[in-house]
């Protein structure tokens, strides 16, 4: 079932189209991953989504209500959390969360109640009386999805949530994101980084200049990087007679590259390790590892976007700081 529908939808700022006539959907309980290069319509898409930008045209459903039209009822039952918080600096943590809980109609016992055991859910529980000016990044995110969560919402809007803050934040992050979506909370993320979009999403969709330009299932996306079957071999020392002869032995197979302890082979067909174990003992060579190479989501997306992917994260942090 679609929890979001999004049709032809389209921003314009003056004569430059940001966002041109996408269409995607999202199916109620999933984590959807929103990826793309910087300045691809990314945050433009989420702020159209979530009512902080009006589309210049097009059609949003959510939940079933007019995601246009009827923004303040969706307001109600989305949670929004910017890539930059929108929380007050003078205001404690625990305060933040109780003024964003009273923005959503929660009742006073509630609100601190909730408070409370987001503080505590987020490991905040002992800072939760320092003003949020005085948080580290990774506390601030960290808040700032508390306080986007602090109503309980059906879906979750979170851009760029594990950018510019530390590792251990970033995995208590992804934990939290994982979680949330067990009890149910549908997330729609943006994120430039691969390794999120793995490890998170069921699909993803790439938006490259404005427009969406595939939707596919994660797993689908890692079978077609799956183009070749790699298998690294680690030994005691590769010689040229030695990977004549595995040629020789194996005609269906390549190398695709060779150091002077191992040897990376690829195949089309799906690689058996223990043919190849027997071969390397009748040549009297000892394998210490043999590796089947996983193959890589960021290899698809450089096929899709174009972009070298360590380009785009440097490009991102350096405008984060
Ligand atoms: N208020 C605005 N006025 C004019 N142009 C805008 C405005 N907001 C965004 N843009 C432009 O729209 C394009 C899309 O921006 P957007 O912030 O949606 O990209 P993004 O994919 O989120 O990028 P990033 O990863 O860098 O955050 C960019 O070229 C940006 O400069």
């Amino acid at each position: 079932m679609h929890i979001i529908d999004v049709k032809n939808l389209s921003k314009r700022f003056g004569d430059f189209t940001a966002v041109k006539e996408i269409s995607f959907s999202v199916e109620k309980g999933e984590v959807f991953g929103f990826l793309g290069p910087n300045g691809a319509g990314k945050t433009t898409t989420i702020n159209m989504l979530t009512g902080l930008a009006q589309p210049t045209s097009g059609e949003i459903m959510i939940a079933s209500q007019d995601g246009i039209k009827d923004i303040k009822k969706v307001q109600q039952i989305i949670g929004i959390v910017p890539d930059e918080s929108n929380l007050y600096d003078e205001m404690s943590g625990y305060a933040n969360l109780v003024f964003c809980a009273s923005l959503y109609g929660l009742e006073k016992a509630t609100r601190e109640k909730r408070a409370l055991e987001l503080l505590k859910q987020f490991s905040l529980d002992n800072t939760g009386d320092r003003p949020f000016k005085a948080y580290s990044k990774g506390m601030k995110r960290k808040l700032t999805i508390a306080a986007g969560i602090i109503h309980e919402p059906e879906i979750l809007f979170l851009d760029e949530p594990t950018t510019g803050i530390d590792v251990e934040s970033a995995r208590q992050i992804r934990h939290l994101i994982k979680t949330l979506n067990a009890k149910g909370t549908t997330i729609f993320l943006t994120t430039h980084y691969i390794e999120d979009a793995e490890r998170l999403c069921n699909r993803i969709g790439f938006i490259v200049n404005g427009k969406v330009i595939k939707v596919s299932k994660t797993n689908d996306l890692m079978s077609e990087a799956q183009q070749e079957n790699i298998v690294e071999f680690f030994i005691e020392k590769s010689e040229s007679e030695l990977e004549a002869a595995l040629l020789h032995q194996f005609p269906q197979v390549s190398i695709k590259q060779s150091s002077p302890d191992s040897i990376k082979i690829s195949s089309v067909e799906r690689v058996q390790l223990m043919p190849f174990m027997r071969f390397f003992e009748a040549q009297g060579v000892v394998v210490s590892e043999a590796r089947i190479l996983r193959p890589s989501l960021e290899e698809v997306f450089v096929n899709i976007t174009g972009i070298e992917i360590n380009k785009l994260k440097k490009e991102k942090e350096g405008k984060k700081k």
